[in-house]
């Protein structure tokens, strides 16, 4: 039965097993560093103990710090261990379609060349496609390279939209996006209707890429002179009176289709631009406006247009689904499924929004970078639902416009002066109060007068002086780089919570780096933006008032703070094998008991990680590629980011976002596609790689020599083990720089330069200088 009110629509499994077993390593690891720190302090407090005057000092004050800090990071993060969960939902079990509420698309894409138009307007088709009735979906693309080029492909897509919708329904298509569809396996089918079908769709299709990509190339040679930072605004819907050209047939079978509105917001050099935050918060308001305008003042001038007509049919849909343009949908369901949260009546109000995980459509078998960040997805994510709920997670993810908002989550009321508050646009002022019913959009064209309206809402100056963005309230945040990260974090200050959603079959795919700079200029991007957040006001561990309850604001920070724990690899990376070369001891003996704690952390903290790599799916070589790539991203994302986020913070320079490539190329990933690093990257990232692995070679080779010489295994296992981690670790480095022959090694130049470098550091004897204090 349709709809019965007496089933919920979703269900929410806890793991508890796992959290059992999770909580108590948690107890065991928690005794084992109590008795590490017993063990150093013991050091530092008894004068009594030889060793105080046998070794010098500084190489343990280091070694504490960095293991104090590795402990407090492991404290923050600790709670995401403890209640994972698992959620299903029963889409069979919704209302009727005319019950369901409506949905926003948004679709971001930023700069043609990177982001080709192709791709973008397969994800944008594939959004259309989604099982959903078409009269109350509203699909959006945000141009910020406001390009003609992706202007032109919109209208071949909602032409071609208008073959592919009625095939999808037609055969119940699951596989929405029509290159992952055309050019995948074929779908094993006897049904000649459906094979005939097929090809003729696949002909249409064809015809369909060919236009957008010859387009595409000569609009990008003629838009030589293109300015994707200083434009005017540009909206408009696409619909059939939009089709100049060439395309034959324009909706054929006369099919409903979904609204589909391409806003190029304007941008100017003298105004910040606020990166994707910025353009999201012009989507969210130009809908807003939207559905406002019946209640307008200018209801007299209405009154003898045809804008009424429009007014009483557009929708302010309730819910909005944002996606990054080369995430396209893999799947049909995805709004129903989410649906599934909303509906159902059981649901709190505070639920804010429902996250799917990123999944990726270019991840090779080996996926040596860990591309698809397979913990995150399978272990912290679900940690935090448990807890209060993912982050918002840049894409794929159905939010709640409300609270978008900034609405007090307990009475609704803003947080202050309504003009302030939103800006001055008296159509989007009147539309808030529309929020939160479904209605169905009948009309697909806009009045000149409400475009001019919708122009004025994308213009650059809008934002200034309001709480969009800034000033703690409206819309994506602008503070920091990971507007995701931000937004969601601030939301859950508020009260909102979330929801994650990860069913077996992916709903979204999307493109990811797979080469080694465009992985570290990402990550660089990723940390910077994450510790602004960690350094400032909002960092959960001290922002008031807050509703999160402590074990959730515990591991918010430690993603926030995340970044900083590279200083403490840098200190075990470099302080233990320096030691070890000169013959300091820092760990106790073989023989000695407390030799049993620092082996049961350094141990177990490996098998939980393996263990880990197995609930998800994984294998040792999974945990193997990530422990590399962890290491990897440690001295040179984690580093600069924080380095660069400290020069944000002094406002010498803003951190900026630069879209990440999403144009494939062989040569791009080769290396990739054979499982071999790329080490075809800049230098700044290079160096300080090379020179971590250098350090430790030489101190290995070195530093075996000599107990080898003193027969004093014992007293150095333990430091040996350091070594031996990060050379055994690094080896994909090693190889590049000594065994490969080919272009993807690193370059001799950079080896030599590092080596050279830690041979000027260790022989002016600066090391022996410290070790001497
Ligand atoms: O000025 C900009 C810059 C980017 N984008 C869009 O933002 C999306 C994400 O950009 P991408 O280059 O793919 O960055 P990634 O690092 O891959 O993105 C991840 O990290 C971002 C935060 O840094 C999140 O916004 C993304 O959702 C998340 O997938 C893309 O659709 C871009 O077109 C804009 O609209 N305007
Ligand atoms: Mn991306």
């Amino acid at each position: 039965m349709e709809g019965s009110p007496s089933l919920p629509l979703h269900h929410c499994h806890a793991h508890k097993l796992r959290g059992l077993v999770n909580r108590t390593y948690a107890f065991l690891h928690f005794i084992a560093l109590l008795a590490i720190f017993y063990y150093r302090g013991a050091f530092f407090f008894n004068k009594n103990d030889p060793r105080y005057y046998m070794v010098s000092s500084l190489p343990w004050v280091i070694i504490l710090a960095a293991e104090l800090m590795l402990s407090f990071m492991r404290v923050l993060r600790e709670p995401i261990y403890w209640f994972p969960v698992t959620r299903s939902v029963y889409p069979e079990r919704l209302p009727k379609d005319s019950d369901l509420p409506g949905i926003d698309l948004f679709v971001c894409t930023a700069d043609p060349e990177k982001e080709p138009t192709f791709g973008v307007m397969n994800t944008v088709v594939s959004a259309m496609a989604l099982d959903y009735p078409a009269e109350k979906l509203s699909v959006y693309l945000s141009d910020d390279g406001g390009a003609s080029a992706t202007l032109i492909g919109m209208k071949e897509a909602w032409a071609f939209a208008t073959w592919w919708l009625p095939f999808c329904r037609r055969w119940n298509v699951k596989s929405i996006c029509p290159q992952a569809y055309f050019e995948g396996p074929d779908e094993d089918s006897q049904n000649m209707d459906f094979i005939q079908d097929r090809n003729r769709i696949k002909e249409k299709y064809e015809a369909f890429k060919q236009r957008v990509q010859r387009k595409w190339r000569t609009e990008l040679e003629k838009d030589v002179k293109r300015s994707p930072q200083n434009h005017a605004a540009l909206i408009q819907v696409i619909n059939a009176n939009s089709i100049e050209d060439d395309v034959a047939i324009i909706n054929p079978e006369n099919v409903e289709i979904p609204l589909l509105v391409y806003i190029a917001r304007e941008k100017r050099l003298s105004h910040p631009y606020h990166f994707k935050a910025g353009a999201l918060n012009v989507l969210v308001r130009y809908k807003h406006y939207s559905i406002g305008y019946n209640l307008s003042d200018l209801i007299e001038t209405i009154l003898h247009s045809n804008v009424l007509r429009v007014s009483s049919t557009m929708s302010n849909s309730p819910y909005i689904l944002v996606l990054d343009c080369d995430m396209y949908c893999n799947d049909s369901s995805s709004a129903r499924q989410a649906m599934c949260f909303y509906v159902d009546p059981r649901t709190p109000s505070s639920l804010g929004w429902v996250q799917y995980p990123q999944k990726f459509h270019n991840i090779s078998e080996t996926d040596i970078y860990d591309s698809q960040l397979t913990k995150t997805w399978t272990i912290y994510w679900p940690g935090f639902d448990g807890l209060q709920g993912p982050l918002i997670s840049g894409t794929n993810f159905y939010i709640r416009r409300k609270a978008l908002y900034g609405f007090h989550i307990d009475d609704g009321s803003v947080p202050k002066d309504i003009r302030d508050c939103f800006g001055p646009s008296k159509e989007f002022l009147k539309s808030i109060s529309q929020n939160d019913k479904s209605s169905v959009i009948k009309s697909r064209d806009l009045s000149p007068m409400l475009l001019e309206e919708a122009h004025f809402l994308a213009s650059c100056t809008y934002d200034k002086g309001t709480a969009w963005g800034d000033k703690a309230s409206v819309g994506f945040r602008y503070d920091s780089v990971v507007e995701d990260v931000m937004t969601g974090t601030y939301l859950q200050h508020k009260g909102w919570r979330s929801a994650y959603l990860n069913p077996t079959r992916p709903q979204f795919l999307g493109t990811t780096t797979t080469n080694l700079d465009e992985l570290l200029v990402q990550g660089t991007r990723w940390n910077a933006g994450l510790l602004k957040i960690g350094l400032s006001k909002y960092c959960p561990l001290i922002y008031r008032p807050s509703k999160m309850q402590f074990p959730h604001k515990l591991s918010l920070s430690w993603i926030a703070l995340f970044p900083i724990e590279f200083l403490s690899l840098l200190c075990f990376a470099i302080v233990p094998p320096l030691c070890f070369l000169y013959g300091i001891t820092l760990y106790p003996k073989v023989s000695d008991p407390f030799f049993i704690a620092f082996a049961f952390v350094f141990v177990s903290s490996q098998l939980m990680g393996i263990y880990e790599s197995f609930i998800s799916g994984g294998s040792v070589r999974t945990w193997l590629n990530e422990q590399r790539v962890w290491l990897i991203k440690s001295v040179t994302c984690s580093m600069y980011g924080t380095l660069d986020c400290v020069i944000d913070k002094l406002g010498l320079k803003e951190t900026s976002f630069i879209p990440t490539n999403k144009a494939g190329g062989e040569e791009k990933t080769r290396y990739y596609q054979m499982g071999k690093y790329d080490f075809r990257t800049s230098n700044m990232f290079l160096i300080p790689l090379v020179s971590m692995v250098s350090v430790n070679l030489a101190c290995l080779f070195g530093g075996v020599t000599r107990v080898t010489i003193a027969q004093s295994w014992g007293t150095s296992l333990a430091q040996v083990i350091f070594s031996l981690y990060v050379v055994l670790m690094s080896f994909p480095v090693i190889e590049g720089m000594l065994l490969r022959k080919d272009d993807g090694r690193v370059p001799l130049s950079i080896t030599i330069m590092s080596s050279v470098l830690i041979l000027v550091i260790l022989n002016a004897g600066y090391f022996n200088f410290l070790l001497e204090i």
